[in-house]
């Protein structure tokens, strides 16, 4: 196992393996590659089945145990039934996907390997989710998660994007998982680092507090320090409950935004669609090249990439006299 000049052990990668998509989400990081916007048709600029098999080979040597493939929309992929099957037996699969294009394709994911998958949904209502995805596609998505579902990738996960468009809806979304069984639902906090818009954040301290009175329980993830909450749904609010109880629903919150304890305990290198490596999320300064992706290149820069990871806020980010987070001086002339 790789670990960093922080103590982060390296235990996962997330690849994106396409900045393509089909919706157009207001808020959308790309993973933090900027726009999403363009021609669906497969593109050049993508890694091709190969190395991206021989990438997660390579990586697995060192321990890595986990991958979670992502883009723009990963099932935009036609191969990706194909590098699920490939992908070393002893990583844990998952994906982030809009669920479009689960009906249909769910049974040949989960066939090929696929272990989990959360779907983002930031709505229940098709005008609603509309507005935020530019999309018309809402009952496609329900209807990726039933498949899912019935393909026996239960727990689902919904992703959610809190933030000022959405923020009325989390009740609702909470209620919907509590009420439905094989949903979980994850309330990622919106990023603005990469999209601008700072004026679209929303204090999520406020949504810990609301959940944190209506639990049943409370849990704190080793990744990223995450907290998980079991919440009873309206209906059953005051009654006596525990986590098991059938109306009872797992909300996760994803927060990251000046949060140096989430990076602090973050273990995963990323990969963007054309084969570079990045450190961090948040970053586009530090992109290391894998060459022409020889397992000796793809070795090299992973050890590399792994030296340099820098946890983003209270590191790379710190606070000046005045609270303000500002870039350490330190990493101003820093190699990648
Ligand atoms: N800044 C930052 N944001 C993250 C990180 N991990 C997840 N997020 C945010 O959460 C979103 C959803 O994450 P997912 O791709 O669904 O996966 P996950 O929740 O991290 O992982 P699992 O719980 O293993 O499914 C990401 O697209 C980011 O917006 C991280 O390491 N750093
Ligand atoms: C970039 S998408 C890629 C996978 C897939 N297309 C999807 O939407 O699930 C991965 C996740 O990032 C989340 N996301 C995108 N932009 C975000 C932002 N600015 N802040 C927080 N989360 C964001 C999305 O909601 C989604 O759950
Ligand atoms: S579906 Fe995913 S990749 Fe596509 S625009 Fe929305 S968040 Fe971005
Ligand atoms: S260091 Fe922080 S911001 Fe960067 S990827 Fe890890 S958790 Fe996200």
């Amino acid at each position: 196992m790789l670990t960093d000049e922080f103590g982060r052990e390296v235990t996962g990668v997330r690849v994106s393996l396409t900045d393509r998509c089909n919706f157009d989400c207001v808020y959308c990081h790309n993973e933090g590659l900027g726009d999403t916007r363009g021609p669906m048709d497969p593109q050049d600029d993508e890694m091709d089945t190969e190395d991206v098999v021989r990438f997660l080979e390579v990586v697995a040597e060192f321990g890595v145990d986990a991958v979670k493939f992502t883009g723009g929309e990963p099932m935009l992929r036609q191969d990706l039934e194909e590098i699920i099957a490939r992908t070393p037996d002893e990583m844990e699969v998952s994906m982030t996907t809009n669920g479009t294009f689960l009906p249909g394709r769910a049974d040949d994911l989960v066939d090929a390997g696929l272990e989990r998958v959360n779907v983002s949904q930031d709505a229940l209502d098709p005008d609603d989710f509309a507005a935020v995805t530019k999309s018309g596609a809402y009952d496609k998505v329900l209807e990726g998660v039933d498949a899912a579902l019935e393909a026996g990738l239960e727990p689902v996960k919904l992703n959610m994007v809190v933030f000022e468009h959405t923020a009325g809806y989390v009740p609702e979304m909470v209620d919907h998982v509590a009420e439905n069984d094989g949903l979980q639902l994850q309330l990622i906090e919106y990023m603005p680092e990469l999209t601008g818009k700072p004026e679209w954040n929303i204090e999520i301290e406020r949504v810990h507090d609301w959940l944190a009175e209506r639990a049943v329980d409370i849990e704190h993830r080793e990744m990223h320090d995450r907290r998980r909450y079991w919440v009873a749904g309206s209906d059953d609010e005051g009654t006596e409950r525990s986590r098991e109880d059938p109306g009872v629903g797992m909300v996760e919150i994803v927060d990251p935004v000046e949060n140096p304890t989430f990076c602090a305990n973050c273990h995963r290198v990323r990969v963007t669609h054309e084969g570079y490596l990045k450190g961090c999320l948040n970053r586009n300064d530090d992109l290391r090249t894998m060459g022409e992706m020889t397992n000796s290149e793809i070795r090299e820069a992973f050890r590399e990439t792994v030296e340099n990871r820098v946890p983003y806020y209270g590191e790379y980010m710190i606070k000046n006299a005045d609270g303000e987070w500002e870039l350490n001086e330190k990493y101003l002339d820093a190699p990648a």
